[in-house]
């Protein structure tokens, strides 16, 4: 060891003479030559050098003020760009002389203070704002970003609010089944201000303006604001990056997300019920989170937003997955959560449009988000390679547990929780399609993970009986995985996410209907759950096998083999397919107890029927016979 240091000392001194001396004076003059002035993507060459630029950073700078404004005070915070705690920066120098103004007795003390912006931070500095000011923040071996998200480790849907105004009233779904819980605009104010006024008591707030939807002609600007650097990579994750270009002329953003998830709301405000609010405004285009950390909100609040907004422009929002064959041939996963829109959309052999949230316009399908939201329970790289590979510098992992010296993942361990995630941009999957965008869908494959294992792995589904099944959203999940064999818990979630939608599900389920007729569209019903035994005797389906099922799908084969029809739900399973073998094709065949198998079908179709009657009043668009047809495509016992 000292012999090396020796060697290198003489090796400097023989040199000495050709190094140049160091251009700082003192070690923070040093620190300050590492980073190179004025390439933040953000900025144009001549940015802050000529008036425009600096008339574009004030406009900027005004448009976020305004965004933190309290509404009962009379302006917004005075921001500055830039971390209050580098000092040796640039962006330290305030550029708003212009808002020196004389405090007043109008002016409150956050009034006072600077809010410093750190606006669409890159990664790379992400990661040091989280790693120096959040706890539970580390590099993992891979390069992902570990973070925890607090108290609650998943979305709270009981504890959204949508305000019901003369807008909203008419329009949405309200009541038995549907996600939005009301609230007033007087209440929405109130977890505002508190929100706002949270945001300005802090040095720094982060700011992520963004765009959501490949469809350029329906694309939507939206803006962030956290007090996490762990939010504001999220977002920078699953939202579209705008180009520097794009982000100079960003202008005012269509929608706003308040993030105050650190803070509680006041559970003496009225309509609410916990110390967590999740509130959505259509009217004032904003949503503000108070009392959850949880990430997925703002997601998923987004995606509610895109179930208001593009059904008005006769475009059908979906929670599916996407992918595109070679030849063009573009299919959607729908299914609920963990039954595979991520793991079998993002396929090698295909292009991926994206995993979770899509739009069906006149001119095909498009990805309303830049990037993906993998769950990453038991994750392996041989059964998931482009999810595994993605987890590297840039991504977000959310939850998980790691050794403590070389910060391996292991994927296995639910200490933190079973649900946990990883957030990587799209371009991460290296057969991404890029733009995110495809041509009309020419299969379309509902996902149930049925854990009592009487689905059949494959069932190709006629019109009717897609709708019928798109509408009942079915799924059933294990609730307890640790204790013992527990009951498998049916879900119903009407168009496979009715904690998103908006509009009543028929609206959703009458588009579909005519977009899938128009463009010759095949449904298909895949269960990715159990086989030979309900959750505690039979197995779930092995993702290999589900992948040939898919495969087959994708290629056209499926269409040309035989066909018989099932009992009680009548649909037509497949008698043979490649890859697969023939007997798990029929559940029937794979339960020993014949009798156990028919009681557990006649349980699940109950649950459908039941289920189902909440929608028999209701008529699926102008066409009186698909109603009926839909009505009749259940189950028949
Ligand atoms: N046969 C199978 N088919 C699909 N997925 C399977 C299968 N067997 C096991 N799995 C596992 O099930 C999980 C499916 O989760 P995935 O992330 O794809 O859900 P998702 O539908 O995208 O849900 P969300 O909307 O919550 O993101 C993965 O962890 C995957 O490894
Ligand atoms: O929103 C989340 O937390 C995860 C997700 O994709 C879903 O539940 O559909
Ligand atoms: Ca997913
Ligand atoms: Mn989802």
């Amino acid at each position: 060891m000292s012999a090396t240091k020796d060697k290198a000392t003489m090796e400097n001194s023989d040199d000495e003479a050709n190094i140049e001396p160091v251009k700082a004076n003192t070690i923070d003059e040093l620190h300050s030559l590492q980073r190179k002035k004025n390439v933040t993507p953000n900025k144009s060459k001549n940015d802050l050098d000529d008036y425009s630029g600096q008339e574009r950073h004030k406009q900027q700078l005004e448009s976020i003020s305004a965004s933190l404004a309290s509404l009962t005070r009379e302006t917004g915070p005075k921001v500055v760009r830039g971390d209050p705690a580098l000092r040796t920066q640039t962006q330290r120098v305030a550029h708003v002389p212009h808002q020196r103004i004389t405090p007043t007795i109008a002016v409150s003390d956050s009034a006072l203070k600077f809010t410093h912006v750190l606006y669409n931070l890159s990664p790379a500095e992400l990661y040091e704002q989280a790693i120096k000011y959040e706890k539970g923040s580390f590099v993992t071996s891979t390069g992902a970003l570990a973070t925890l998200s607090g108290a609650k480790t998943g979305r709270c849907p009981k504890d959204k609010r949508v305000v019901k105004d003369d807008l909203t009233e008419n329009d949405l779904w309200w009541g038995k089944g549907s996600p939005n819980i009301e609230m007033d605009e007087h209440s929405f104010m109130v977890n505002r201000e508190r929100a706002v006024d949270y945001l300005n008591s802090l040095d720094k707030v982060f700011v992520n303006d963004q765009f959501l939807n490949w469809d350029l002609e329906n694309r939507i600007k939206v803006r962030i604001v956290s007090a996490r650097a762990y939010h504001s990579l999220f977002m920078h994750n699953m939202c579209i990056r705008p180009t520097p270009e794009e982000l100079e002329n960003f202008g005012t953003p269509d929608f706003t997300i308040y993030n105050a998830g650190q803070f509680p709301c006041n559970r003496y405000t009225h309509y609410m019920t916990s110390s967590t609010s999740v509130d959505i405004n259509l009217a004032r285009k904003e949503m503000v989170i108070l009392g959850t950390q949880y990430a997925g909100e703002m997601k998923k609040g987004l995606f509610s937003l895109m179930h208001y907004l593009m059904p008005k422009r006769q475009i059908l929002s979906l929670h599916s997955g996407c992918n595109m064959g070679k030849d063009g041939d573009v299919a959607l996963f729908f299914g609920l959560s963990g039954t595979g829109k991520t793991t079998l959309s993002t396929d090698h052999n295909r292009y991926l449009i994206g995993d979770d949230e899509h739009c069906w316009s006149e001119d095909g399908v498009s990805n309303i988000e830049g990037g993906c939201y993998a769950k990453c329970i038991d994750l392996s790289k041989e059964k998931e390679p482009d999810i595994w590979n993605a987890i590297k510098f840039g991504t977000v992992v959310e939850n998980v547990v790691f050794d403590d010296h070389f910060r391996v993942v292991d994927y296995e361990d639910k200490s933190v929780t079973e649900n946990t995630r990883a957030a990587y941009p799209i371009e991460y999957i290296p057969n991404v399609k890029l733009p995110c965008v495809g041509p009309h869908p020419k299969n379309v494959i509902l996902l149930a993970c049925d854990a009592f294992g009487v689905l059949p792995p494959v069932s190709k589904l006629s019109l009717s009986q897609t709708m019928y099944h798109f509408i009942s959203g079915y799924t059933a999940l294990v609730a307890g995985t640790e204790e013992g064999i527990k009951e498998p818990q049916a879900t119903f979630s009407a168009c496979f996410g009715a904690a998103f939608i908006m509009l009543h599900p028929t609206k959703y389920a009458a588009m579909l209907a005519e977009k899938m007729q128009n463009h010759g569209a095949t449904g298909w019903l895949v269960n990715t759950g159990w086989s030979g035994g309900s959750y505690g005797s039979g197995n779930r389906i092995k993702l290999s096998y589900t992948r040939k099922i898919i495969d087959a799908i994708h290629s056209g084969s499926l269409l040309n083999v035989e066909y018989k029809k099932t009992e009680i739900f009548g649909l037509e399973i497949p008698t043979e397919l490649e890859g697969v073998p023939s007997e798990i094709l029929d559940p029937e065949n794979t339960w020993s107890d014949k009798a156990a198998y028919k009681e557990t079908l006649l349980k699940l179709a109950r649950l459908f029927k039941k289920n189902f009657e909440t929608f028999t009043d209701y008529k699926i668009g102008e066409d009186n016979k698909l109603t009926e047809d839909i009505l009749a495509a259940g189950p028949i016992f």
